[in-house]
């Protein structure tokens, strides 16, 4: 035998109702039932209304009541036809009687407890009729069982305690043996004087319980409108999932924060009997649901130590701190005797060893109250000065992790601490049981979702999500799209990574997808951006989506979103960047940069500032990291200036290669921005800077190559129409260097602090005569490497090596982040 509680959400409806008979006649076939049913969808709460209006003397309590009449007399009349008028006229006694009772309490003002419960009571009295009825005519003889005449209370009437002897006892007489399909009433019982009495909150579950316990019930079921307890609340964790097996105590532990699946005083029956427990769904009765039972047998269990999330997304901390609390016994024991006093439930206590401060979470709607009796309560120490004034700190949510394997099991808060820690939320307040079942977390409410789908991720998924938003929709955000697009799937095999593209803006448009851009389809989903607040819109959104594990990826050449990276980092945001206006930007910038990365838990990668995708940073980093000492870096770090003379040495006309250098995507935005030596420039800053050196810009030695006339305002358009009237001069210059065994170069160099880039004339045999295509050379002259340099050599430019150099300080940051 099985007992089946049906809430009030699988029957709110004539079609639910009717789906809901459709799955008891199918378990039937299996084995004998008694189902329980809550009060039609919305009924209860429709109820307590209707009675605070009447106790209050306002007549409008009759419009309402007339909308409960109405509600149920839609369904009976959809349910039963035809043959609707018995029921109606049913409906009609039973609507007249609950009309007196509200009368009474309208008349008097006054509305008890005693009322109250009986006023609620008629919404399982009104459902179970339905369904019971319902059953027997569409075939399923069936009788309806006032759950009054067989569960007894005290008569502590809206939240009674149940007699288990008596209601045991009343039980076995009453369902000794019955041939027609029992439907009961659910959330009500009678105190001993006769008056109805109910359950409390989730009561409907606990009459299931009792019954499944005094019956030894083979199992009992919950129907409900989701697929079982979820590791995580799907509404706020999309890829929370159903756990198949839990124990009670982890039930108990989840529904006590916020998983509304299962009220857990209604586990406590069952689990004195061994009886399981199954949470269901009544809309999708095939799936499997969620057992409940002595232990999560290990095969379905989802892996690993921690089984389930919870969070209550809004408390309010109390603190009661002071010098005059450590060694004084009876101060934690009046805090809280003052709080139960005043009914103030609370959610979560922490103290630690030093005793200065006991810290409590409450409902926000009791933070006042309890302040204020507290205060009271402590008045003479606050005068005193042994005891601070109670603080109050509003906009917290809790979140509890909770698991009975975590008992004795290293690693578990590590694993939670850093992940937090990583994604830059900050933990307020920590308590965890000696039971070591449920650690609680009190955070800042914005911080909610991204500590829920971080910590999720971490301890269930084997797939890791880092968020990117990509600033730029150029060449190398092109080839960055296409990269991430082609290998996301080898990444998610190969590294259980995800790397999801939440994010795309340029100058004049933008999207942002967390769950991902389609990324064949990147084009589509931009839309024109509110141009007045420039870039700072979409950093602003960023921010705003609180995402865990984000990384801002900058392939724009802008100074405006460079000056966007100290705000990311100290919003604990990492950023890669192909960007050098931030490294190399003004002296104050850079700092400002530097510091927020200090204080921040977010990494900021920017290897393909030099070298584009070339290992120069990270090399210099290493060398620099293990104690040897930088003599000299000189080289070729401009692809465009190295394409532009690797060509005049075959033989092209200047203006024609230039142009070439900018169609292959080597150039920067404004190619004057290479010719001018300036990119180069800012390579040559960027490495100095590395090694330590205070310099500015100004401080590297710079030869410019665009002409005089050229440098005025301009489009780089119009600038290269221009460009043809320099083409001899280097065609003259190449000739004359090659006359004397020679050749000129774009080259520079670093060498104690000093930069200087410009033209040179090298020899035909040097290394930098031999360069090819964007070709970057650079040569590190260090204590260890005196003799033999230490060389890097290979393009230095284009879009694809770019774009690989972005996606692997993307992955950098990510095996970091996950
Ligand atoms: N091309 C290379 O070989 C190479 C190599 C290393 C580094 N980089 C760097 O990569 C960056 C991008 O180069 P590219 O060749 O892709 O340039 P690009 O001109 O093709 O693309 C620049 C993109 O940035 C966008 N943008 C500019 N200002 C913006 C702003 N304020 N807000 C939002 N979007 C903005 C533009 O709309 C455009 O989509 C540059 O900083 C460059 O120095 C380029
Ligand atoms: N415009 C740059 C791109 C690489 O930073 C160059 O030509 O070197
Ligand atoms: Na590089």
């Amino acid at each position: 035998m099985r007992v089946f509680k049906f809430g009030g959400s699988s029957i709110a409806s004539a079609a639910k109702i009717s789906n809901v008979a459709g799955i008891i006649r199918r378990e039937l076939k299996s084995t004998p039932l008694v189902v329980v049913v809550s009060a039609i969808g919305k009924v209860t709460d429709m109820l307590a209304e209707t009675a605070a209006l009447a106790g209050n003397g306002d007549a409008a309590y009759r419009d309402k009541l007339e909308g409960i009449a109405s509600l149920h007399g839609g369904i009976i009349r959809e349910l039963f036809g035809t043959e609707a008028s018995a029921e109606e006229t049913w409906l009609g006694e039973m609507m007249a009687e609950l009309n007196d009772v509200l009368h009474g309490v309208f008349l008097l003002r006054e509305l008890s407890d005693k009322s109250l419960a009986l006023v609620l009571s008629y919404g399982e009295r009104l459902s179970c009729r339905i369904v019971s009825r319902y059953m027997h005519v569409s075939g399923t003889p069936a009788e309806c069982v006032d759950a009054r005449s067989v569960i007894v209370t005290d008569d502590n009437h809206c939240f009674a305690k149940v007699d288990r002897l008596a209601t045991g006892k009343l039980i076995h007489e009453r369902f000794r043996s019955f041939d027609v399909l029992p439907v009961v009433t659910g959330f009500i019982a009678s105190a001993p004087d006769g008056s109805v009495t109910n359950l409390g909150r989730g009561g409907s579950d606990f009459t299931a319980t009792i019954l499944g316990a005094a019956l030894h019930a083979e199992e009992v079921w919950i129907w409900t409108d989701v697929d079982g307890f979820y590791s995580a609340d799907p509404k706020r964790v999309p890829d929370a999932r159903v756990i198949p097996e839990i124990s009670y105590a982890e039930a108990m532990e989840l529904s006590h924060a916020g998983a509304k699946v299962l009220h857990p005083l209604a586990v406590q029956p069952v689990m004195k009997a061994g009886i399981p427990l199954r949470i269901k769904n009544s809309f999708n009765p095939e799936k499997p649901g969620t057992r409940i039972g002595i232990e999560a047998a290990g095969a379905e269990a989802l892996p690993g130590t921690v089984t389930g999330l919870t969070s209550i997304n809004h408390v309010v901390l109390l603190s009661l701190s002071g010098s005059g609390m450590a060694g004084v016994p009876g101060t934690a024991s009046r805090l809280f005797t003052c709080l139960a006093r005043h009914s103030i439930n609370i959610i979560f206590i922490s103290q630690a060893s030093s005793e200065q401060s006991i810290s409590l979470a409450i409902a926000p709607g009791q933070a006042s109250m309890a302040k204020k009796v507290l205060e009271e309560e402590f008045a003479r120490e606050i005068e005193e000065r042994r005891i601070d004034p109670v603080s109050v700190r509003r906009n917290l949510a809790m979140v509890a992790v909770v698991g009975n394997k975590m008992l004795g099991h290293p690693g578990v808060s590590a694993q939670l601490f850093e992940t937090l820690g990583k994604n830059g939320v900050n933990v307020i307040a920590v308590a965890q049981g000696a039971n070591e079942m449920n650690i609680s977390l009190v955070i800042d409410s914005a911080d909610e979702n991204k500590a829920l789908n971080c910590v999720h991720e971490s301890f269930f998924l084997s797939m890791r999500k880092v968020h990117v938003f990509i600033v730029g929709t150029g060449t190398i955000a092109k080839s960055l799209i296409s990269q991430i697009r082609r290998h996301r799937a080898t990444l998610q095999k190969e590294l259980g990574l995800d790397v999801v593209v939440a994010g795309l803006a340029n100058t004049r448009s933008m999207c942002i997808e967390p769950a991902g851009i389609d990324l064949e389809h990147w084009h589509d989903s931009l839309k024109p951006r509110e141009s007045h607040e420039g870039i700072g819109q979409y950093i602003r959104l960023i921010q705003e989506r609180n995402l865990h594990n984000t990384i801002v990826v900058d392939c724009t050449a802008s100074r405006q979103v460079a000056e966007c990276y100290p705000a990311l980092l100290r919003a604990n945001i990492s950023v890669a960047t192909a960007n050098k206006l931030g490294m190399a930007g003004p002296w104050d910038l850079y700092r400002k940069i530097m510091d927020a990365l200090r204080s921040s838990n977010a990494k900021f990668l920017y290897e393909t500032n030099v070298g584009a995708g070339l290992p120069v940073i990270n090399t210099l980093n290493d060398l620099k990291n293990s104690g040897d000492k930088i003599v000299c870096i000189e080289g070729v770090l401009s692809g465009t200036l190295s394409f532009i003379f690797n060509e005049l040495r075959k033989g092209g006309r200047f203006s024609e290669i230039v142009r070439k250098a900018k169609e292959s995507g080597y150039t920067e935005p404004d190619p004057r921005d290479d010719l001018s030596g300036a990119d180069f420039a800012r390579k040559l800053l960027i490495l100095g800077r590395e090694l330590g050196y205070q310099l500015e810009y100004a401080d590297v030695e710079c030869q410019s190559l665009v002409p005089e006339p050229l440098r005025g305002e301009m489009s780089p358009a119009e600038f290269l129409d221009q460009l043809s009237s320099i083409d001899d001069w280097y065609v003259d210059e190449m000739a004359s260097a090659a006359s004397e065994g020679m050749t000129i170069a774009y080259t520079g160099e670093l060498r104690d602090g000093k930069a200087k880039v410009g033209l040179k004339r090298v020899p035909l045999e040097s290394p930098v005569a031999g360069l090819n295509g964007s070709e970057n050379l650079v040569v590190f002259t260090t204590e260890r490497y005196l003799k033999t340099p230490l060389v890097v050599k290979g393009p230095g430019a284009g879009g694809e090596v770019t774009a690989g150099g972005v996606f692997a300080d993307i992955l950098r940051i990510a095996s970091y982040l996950v």
